[in-house]
């Protein structure tokens, strides 16, 4: 395997019109610039330059893509090979023209090559940019240098600083390509090149421009620190990118290359990059979904979707049926009452309007939304996601009506945060065909989708909901079937915890600091507020743990075998919703306000609380709430990967960056963990449960205990640790 991957890395090197050399750089799938790239390619272009019947020369990649930047791979291991830096200063230095022929991408190191070329000509459909930023790199390969040397400091400093991709149109636009074609991009190059030769060459060198700067350059560049401090939530890299654009402001080329060296090794090296890192593999792994059983992609395939519909147009129905026409999907959408159906249907046109505003999409995605009040068109559809309130009897009935509906061979999805799948496949004639599909608000902007299998779920229905997650460009990945799947399983560990503080001492503003430092954009209570204090407590009733329907046996502040909180049920019986009623853990200026102030309501009454229920206050500091927050989250997800509900803790991270905003610079809990130590979560975990007994998800996992037992190996290695703790059980 090795041997042909070896033999499959080069930088091809043909001979076209004669006198053009045309290298061909060569590293499926996507044309890193690996370690025996770097080497091929210092051998072929050298043998281009010396070649004296070549008299230009294009660059381009194979199987019509430029180049997909460094081998990230190869950032967690010693450097070795030709310096990137010095090819391409080997590449702008050269006497002959150098074109770069971009078909695809050119990405990070892509790009920095193609700067270094005299010339760039893209296609259409081409993306450049650069994305180290969000691998918590920076462009270190002259790429921070060039690029504000070449177009305005506006541009260059926002695309270092987001990795924003553009398109070639785009990048014609802002001066960084020179010619973009609809045809063959490398044809025309080489046609470019022949018409060039001889042309001088020495305003082409971007390293021989100075950076043209706005008129108080400095105060340009005060400002954008500021808003990147603001928007960087704690993470590194975007700043570093910053400074390096400063130094090509104040700095000669040279100096400033040395600089962007300087601020990447200190990058290379940080937590923050391994974590960006370690995401961006976990985010490719999770589609590479599998099941207990044995299934996943080589094994199975996903059925064609040519129409599917949506039930109920609630918030999230009405995110779904744009979602799916976003995808090409058309829907038939169907509520059980006129006046919803109106309703849905006015939302849902004029959300198509926005985005077909936004994406000039064309008039016929409008046409693909059809309502309706009749289920005898359910007939029609391959795929039907059904997305009434978190009401168990309610989605059964909706489910035994499908059954009898549907095509037998219909993929039979319902929308669901919390409830049991295999209950609600247990009212069809077709359990095998029934999935979760755990969508998140607003269904259609949120990446994440949890795609849940009960034990009666065949893996065709896994994969068409898997395919569907791609299809609608969201991030799928598969879990098992239980109380909250993975992610609101860990989070209600999270709020419970959130909650307990209050009890105990914090206050709302305390909570959500130490947890916007972190790098949440909000803390727990705003994000409470923003979305209603009433769907938990739903969710807490429909449990059983209050209202009508509780469970007999437990105490005010005891529910369910553990401590419970009734603070939330307090607010929401007292009407106190969060910001759709003006008031909530934090005080609105009106209902429907969006800017949280002190609640001094809630002050009292937190105090009036504790005293009556006799709870000594303590002081909560910031380490206690990080821990006692994120620990028991973590730890949960421990018991997830035990359960085998989740297939790997790359899994449980991807989740928990794309669906609830966990910051990715650290990667997501369970790479958190691995982080901070796991003997350090261990043995905070045994502390507080020591302290708290009646709480006993503190209580650490046995997987936990049995990883640290084992020296804490590295969080890819844990599958292992998984399998055996598993037959062992
Ligand atoms: C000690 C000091 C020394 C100083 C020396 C300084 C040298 C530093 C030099 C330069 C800095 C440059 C840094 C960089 O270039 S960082 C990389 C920048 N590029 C990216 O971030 C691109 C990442 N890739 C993508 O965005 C996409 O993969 C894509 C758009 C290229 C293609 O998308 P798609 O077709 O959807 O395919 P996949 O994403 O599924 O990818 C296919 C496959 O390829 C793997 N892969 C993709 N890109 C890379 C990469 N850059 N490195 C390694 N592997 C990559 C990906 O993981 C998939 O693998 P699979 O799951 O196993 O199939």
């Amino acid at each position: 395997m090795t041997q042909t991957l070896a033999a499959a890395t080069m930088a091809a090197y043909r001979r076209a019109a004669g006198c053009i050399a045309v290298i061909t750089l060569t590293n499926p799938p996507v044309n890193t610039l690996s370690y025996l790239l770097r080497e091929s390619f210092y051998e072929t272009f050298r043998r281009a330059n010396a070649d004296a019947e070549v008299k230009a020369i294009v660059i381009c990649g194979a199987d019509g893509k430029f180049c997909g930047g460094a081998d990230i791979k190869e950032f967690a291991g010693k450097f070795s090979g030709p310096s990137l830096v010095a090819l391409i200063d080997d590449v702008e230095q050269s006497k002959k023209p150098v074109v770069a022929a971009i078909e695809g991408m050119a990405l990070g190191g892509g790009l920095e090559l193609a700067l270094g070329c005299h010339y760039r000509i893209a296609h259409t459909k081409a993306q450049v940019g650069f994305p180290e930023v969000t691998l918590g790199l920076l462009p270190a390969a002259g790429g921070s240098q060039r690029l504000p040397r070449l177009i305005t400091l506006t541009s260059a400093l926002e695309l270092i600083t987001t990795g924003r991709r553009i398109s070639a149109p785009e990048a014609l636009k802002l001066g960084i390509v020179d010619k973009v074609t609809d045809k063959n991009a490398l044809d025309m190059a080489i046609d470019f090149a022949r018409d060039i030769i001889g042309k001088p060459l020495e305003s082409r060198r971007l390293s021989l421009r100075t950076t043209p700067c706005p008129p108080d350059v400095e105060s340009f560049l005060d400002e954008a620190l500021a808003s990147i401090r603001k928007h960087s939530r704690g993470a590194i890299a975007p700043l570093a990118c910053l400074q390096a654009v400063r130094a090509s402001v104040y700095s000669t080329f040279d100096e400033g290359l040395k600089k962007e060296q300087e601020l990447f090794k200190m990058l290379l090296t940080s937590g923050q990059a391994r974590a960006l890192q370690y995401s961006f593999f976990a985010q490719r792994a999770t589609k590479k979904w599998s099941m207990p059983s044995g299934a996943t992609w080589k094994n199975t395939s996903a059925r064609p979707l040519r129409k599917a519909a949506v039930i109920g147009l609630g918030t999230m129905g009405r995110g779904i049926t744009v979602a799916l026409i976003k995808a090409g999907i058309p829907v038939i959408a169907v509520e059980m009452g006129l006046k919803q159906l109106e309703a849905g249907k006015t939302v849902i046109m004029s959300m198509l309007e926005k985005e077909f505003k936004k994406k000039q999409l064309t008039k016929a995605y409008r046409e693909m939304a059809a309502f309706t009040l009749d289920l005898a068109k359910l007939q029609e559809v391959d795929l039907v996601v059904e997305a009434v309130f978190e009401n168990m009897s309610l989605k059964k009935q909706i489910f035994q009506q499908l059954s009898s509906l549907c095509s037998a061979d219909a993929i039979l999805c319902t929308n669901t945060s919390t409830l049991d799948i295999d209950e609600i496949a247990s009212v069809t004639t077709t359990p095998h065909l029934v999935v979760g599909m755990h969508f998140f608000a607003p269904a259609h902007v949120m990446k994440l989708l949890e795609v849940i299998y009960g034990p009666r779920t065949s893996p065709t229905a896994v994969a068409t909901a898997m395919q569907l997650a791609q299809q609608m460009e969201k991030v799928g990945v598969v879990v098992g079937n239980c109380n909250g799947f993975v992610g609101n399983r860990m989070f209600k560990l999270y709020a419970e915890q959130a909650y307990f503080l209050l009890e105990e001492g914090a206050i709302p503003e305390q909570v959500d600091q130490v947890l916007e430092d972190f790098g949440f954009p909000m803390g727990i209570f705003k994000v409470s507020d923003l979305s209603g204090l009433d769907i938990e407590w739903k969710i807490r009733q429909e449990q059983g743990l209050t209202g009508p329907k509780q469970i007999p046996g437990g105490s005010f502040r005891h529910r369910a075998g553990g401590r419970y909180s009734p603070l939330l049920d307090i607010l929401c019986e007292r009407g106190y919703l969060g910001q759709k009623t003006g008031q909530g853990w934090y005080l609105y200026e009106k209902p429907g306000g969006r800017v949280p102030t002190f609640n001094l309501w809630l002050h009292k009454f937190l105090e009036e609380y504790r005293e009556l229920h006799g709870i000594q206050k303590h002081y909560v500091g910031q380490d206690e709430i990080l821990e006692r927050c994120l620990y028991p989250l973590i730890n949960m997800g421990f018991h997830i990967l035990e359960e085998r509900i989740a297939a790997s803790p790359e899994d449980i991270d991807i989740i928990y960056v794309f669906g609830y905003s966990w910051p990715r610079h650290w990667g997501g809990p369970m790479f958190y963990a691995s982080m901070v130590g796991l003997p350090r979560v261990l043995d905070k975990l045994n502390y507080y449960h020591e302290i708290h007994p009646d709480i006993p998800t503190l209580e650490p996992s046995s997987l936990l205990k049995k990883l640290v037992a084992n020296g804490s190996p590295p969080i890819g290695t844990w599958g292992a640790f998984i399998k055996e703790h598993n037959s062992k059980l």
